[in-house]
């Protein structure tokens, strides 16, 4: 039975990185796929695929917006042709994810599925056995399907599946309104298909700062009509169409559309892990449970990224592939910290989010401050015509940054200076003092930091010395 140093199940985002940063420190890694691809989810149903097919939508919803910036126009959306940006996008980025990279560095690849057979050894698709001083689970995650009665019997969509649409819908009908029912369901919107999304909680975007939230939703309800507080009955075929019957408020109604897709979570890739001959455990909704230092109840097996169910993000989980190559291969004992993880909903406009919300802050009993701006004061969103949107940036008394939000066209890059502030330990001071390109967008976070100072100048015993200075020198 082959040996390794490390064996690595999973190669998506955080498998990846794991195998490659283990094999270029000299560890002997193996490295289990069961899909015969690599990359995983980001890269085949997930992120890739959906900004690409966001993309797409967000360019029609522009040309069909011409008239507005003087060009009138008009035409239709060939689904065909947005598929094949899709596809061209993902068979780009697969080469960083081609096989050949990875057996360069020393890699051993097993395409198959791997089980544990116990606590050391893994048996991939049955037949090979190998077995690994330590092991990093990173099987990532899959839509998680409700029991809804009647749904084996109509056509429905996930992530899965929803890039090989051909025809655009009339209508699409979604149930769930996390990030993946956002994103996808504002980009039919755009391109031009009626999009309803039935969410059983009473809001969406739970996660974001309040204020955020509410500037977000507005936004969102003119291109997304939703339906708060559904509760899902049933789904049934009526002329081709799918309906769904739901409750809301005590009455009974049903909405149809001609694509259904369902967007109502994840569940953890361990399902033929058989982790319980290697004694893993798991939490109630079936993710492994990790410590801080990523590390199972099984000290040499690790898990990262989706399957551990804490911050399913791609670079969460590339985050959390670097620090257990440094755990698992050198021994180390660092913890992770999520402090400092953004996560942007690529919706439009976009929404930025890092560190700690209002709310947040306020249940923390901290000692707060908050500095906002709106995108209407920001030159190049007024010259853009994009000037719906707030930042918001929440500091503790003496200007250290506690997190940072935004809804904005492009929030996602725009916002980056505030991660490396935060990363670097800077103020919000350091914000303001950089030098921005007039009239760049990332201006709007100077705008907000350049609150900090005026209060400071203007509201604080400093203008009292500088007068007094003035006075007596000048
Ligand atoms: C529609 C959508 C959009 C998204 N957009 C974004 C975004 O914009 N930004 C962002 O940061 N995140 C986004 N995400 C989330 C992101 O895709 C995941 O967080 C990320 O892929 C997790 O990486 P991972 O390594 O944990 O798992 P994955 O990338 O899913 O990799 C897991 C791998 O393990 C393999 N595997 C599973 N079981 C076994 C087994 N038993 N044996 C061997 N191999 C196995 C799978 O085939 C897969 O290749 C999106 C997700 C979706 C669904
Ligand atoms: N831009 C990004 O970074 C990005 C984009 C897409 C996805 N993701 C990642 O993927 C993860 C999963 O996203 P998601 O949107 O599938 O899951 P989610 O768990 O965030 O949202 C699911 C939504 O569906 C609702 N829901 C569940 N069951 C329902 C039912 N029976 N009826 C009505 N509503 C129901 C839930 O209340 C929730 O609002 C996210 O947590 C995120 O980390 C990230």
């Amino acid at each position: 039975m082959e040996q390794y140093d490390l064996i690595v199940i999973g190669g998506g985002a955080g498998g990846l990185t794991v195998a490659s940063g283990a094999a270029s420190l000299g560890a002997k890694v193996a490295l289990v796929e069961k899909s015969g691809l690599l990359g995983g989810d980001c890269l085949h149903f997930g992120c890739v695929p959906s900004k690409a097919f966001i993309q797409s939508a967000r360019e029609v919803a522009t040309i069909r917006s011409a008239a507005d910036y003087g060009f009138e126009t008009k035409g239709s959306v060939d689904m065909k042709k947005v598929k094949e940006r899709v596809k061209g996008a993902i068979s780009h980025i697969q080469q960083h994810d081609d096989p050949e990279r990875f057996l360069e560095l020393g890699v051993d690849i097993y395409f198959g599925a791997a089980e544990f057979l116990d606590p050391h050894t893994i048996l991939v698709e049955k037949e090979d056995r190998i077995s690994g001083k330590r092991v990093v689970v990173a099987t990532g995650s899959s839509p998680l399907i409700p029991e809804i009665d009647g749904l084996l019997d109509v056509e429905y969509h996930t992530n899965e599946t929803v890039f090989e649409v051909d025809e655009l819908p009339s209508r699409v009908v979604f149930i769930g309104g996390g990030p993946i029912g956002l994103e996808l369901a504002q980009a039919f919107s755009h391109l031009g298909s009626e999009a309803v999304v039935l969410e059983q909680h009473d809001e969406i975007l739970v996660k974001e700062d309040k204020e955020i939230r509410e500037v977000a939703t507005g936004l969102l309800e003119k291109d997304i009509q939703f339906v708060f507080g559904a509760e899902i009955k049933r789904v049934s075929k009526r002329d081709g169409l799918k309906v769904v019957h739901y409750v809301k408020d005590g009455e009974e109604q049903s909405i149809e559309g001609d694509l259904l897709f369902l967007a109502t979570g994840r569940k953890p890739g361990t399902e033929s892990l058989n982790l319980s001959a290697a004694g893993v455990e798991t939490d109630d909704r079936g993710f492994i449970e990790v410590n801080d230092e990523l590390r199972t109840n099984q000290s040499h097996i690790f898990a990262i990224g989706d399957v551990n169910g804490r911050y399913p993000f791609t670079h969460g989980a590339g985050m959390e592939g670097k620090l257990v190559v440094q755990n698992a291969v050198f021994g180390l004992k660092r913890n992770v910290s999520y402090n400092k993880l953004p996560w942007t909903t690529y919706t439009t406009p976009e929404i930025f989010h890092i560190g700690l919300t209002e709310e947040e802050a306020v249940e923390k009993g901290m000692e707060y401050k908050v500095y906002k701006k709106t995108l209407d004061e920001v030159d190049r969103f007024v010259a853009d015509q994009k000037t719906e949107g707030l930042v918001k940036i929440i500091t503790d008394l003496k200007g250290k940054i506690l997190g940072a939000h935004a809804v904005g066209a492009g929030a996602g890059d725009w916002m980056q200076p505030v991660v490396f502030a935060m990363e670097k330990g800077s103020k919000i001071g350091a914000l303001s003092n950089m030098v921005y390109p007039y009239p760049n967008h990332a201006a709007a976070v100077q705008q907000t930091a350049d609150l900090y100072w005026r209060e400071k100048l203007f509201d604080g015993v400093l203008p009292v010395i500088s007068k007094k200075y003035v006075e007596l020198f000048r």
